[in-house]
């Protein structure tokens, strides 16, 4: 059944979720805030900034109207980075109250954790969203970078919400040949899973940068993991999601592929690049930056022990030298693997 739905960023991620759901029949309706970018994916079907050279579905419809996109959407895709989604879904929310149509789904793709509150994104959407105007709240998550996606290369993701016919909404929607989502119930874990792997992706990178081969890198995922398993556990998570997709698959993909924001985001960090111009030259959302200060805060009110992360801090907020960090890492006190 053809549907109507709301994508709200015209980054890399939503125009290619965008691009999924037209191909799988639906109506979709992307926002972006900007009128040049509108009319490009209208008339020449491109999206030059985000996605070079990718032409987008004719019948994708883009506008920088929220009101337009979201009024009688059944569902409402937020694809903005983590710290724009409170105000994104402030401003849908106005809408909500101004159209009496039957309550949407809202979903998320955007992986992080807001700063200060540390809430995760279900959260946010949940605290600025009554449930008067919306129905089930889906996290859609794994590992799936939007230029594997755009050449329809096999992806396989989660679909995670407290309530399975949510989520199971969302899968039906979503499936297709080369799309394939799966249904979680663990919110918590899915959506930590997704915040903390970018931090690991930054290390991933900055040992490359640095120069360490792959046993730096496997054994900087697996105790990355383990440690980021820890945290989400001591949060509320579910051990077993960490070994699933928006899991350890998130991570994997994170720490090992070169379409990774915050693997080349480390990488250059690793080369000795400064944060400030490696944040301002990547032109695209590096989540892992922000993401790891929640994390930091969040290790230290629970007192969980997260080495990796405390490291990464120090870098990236105490201008700590990386190879030290690495030596204080490998001098640790000896200590049981499990
Ligand atoms: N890229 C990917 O492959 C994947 C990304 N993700 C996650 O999806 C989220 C988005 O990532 P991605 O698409 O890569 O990011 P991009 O940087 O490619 O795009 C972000 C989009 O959000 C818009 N935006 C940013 N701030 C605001 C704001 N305050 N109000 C309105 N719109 C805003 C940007 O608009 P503008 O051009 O005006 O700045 C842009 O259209 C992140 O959380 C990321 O971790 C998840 C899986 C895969
Ligand atoms: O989460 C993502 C892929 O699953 C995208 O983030 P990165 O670009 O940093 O890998």
């Amino acid at each position: 059944m053809k549907t109507k739905i709301a994508v709200l960023g015209a980054g890399s991620w939503g125009s290619i979720l965008a691009s999924v759901l037209v191909q799988n029949g639906h109506e979709v309706w992307l926002w972006t805030r900007h009128r040049e970018q509108a009319q490009e994916l209208n008339e020449l079907h491109t999206n030059q900034r985000y996605m070079k050279d990718y032409h987008y579905p004719h019948a994708l419809h883009a506008t920088t109207n929220l009101a337009q996109s979201v009024h009688n959407a059944a569902l409402i895709l937020f694809t903005v980075p983590t710290p724009a989604i409170r105000a994104v879904a402030q401003q849908v929310l106005t809408h909500l109250k101004q159209t009496k149509v039957a309550r949407p789904l809202i979903v998320h793709a955007s992986k992080g954790l807001e700063q200060g509150t540390h809430l995760r994104i279900s959260e946010i959407l949940h605290q600025t969203i009554p449930a008067d105007f919306r129905s089930g709240i889906v996290a859609l998550s794994g590992p799936s970078h939007a230029e594997e996606v755009a050449r329809q290369d096999l992806t396989l993701i989660t679909a995670a919400s407290n309530q399975v016919t949510a989520a199971q909404q969302v899968q039906q929607l979503f499936m297709n040949d080369y799309f394939r989502v799966y249904t979680n119930t663990d919110l918590i874990g899915v959506e930590l899973g997704a915040a903390f792997k970018n931090i690991i992706a930054l290390g991933a990178g900055a040992l490359h940068g640095l120069g360490y081969g792959d046993n730096a890198k496997a054994a900087l995922m697996t105790r990355g993991l383990a440690e980021i398993t820890r945290l989400g556990v001591a949060l509320g998570a579910k051990p077993l999601t960490f070994i699933g997709l928006s899991g350890v698959g998130d991570l994997i993909v994170t720490c090992t592929s070169i379409h990774s924001r915050n693997w080349r985001a480390g990488n250059q960090l690793g080369q000795g690049q400064p944060l400030a111009a490696v944040v301002a030259n990547m032109g695209m959302v590096i989540e892992g930056v922000k993401t790891c200060q929640a994390a930091y805060e969040l290790a230290q009110q629970q007192q969980v022990e997260m080495p990796i992360t405390e490291a990464i801090y120090h870098v990236l907020y105490e201008k700590a030298d990386i190879k030290q960090e690495i030596k204080l890492l490998m001098r640790r006190e000896g200590k049981a693997e499990l």
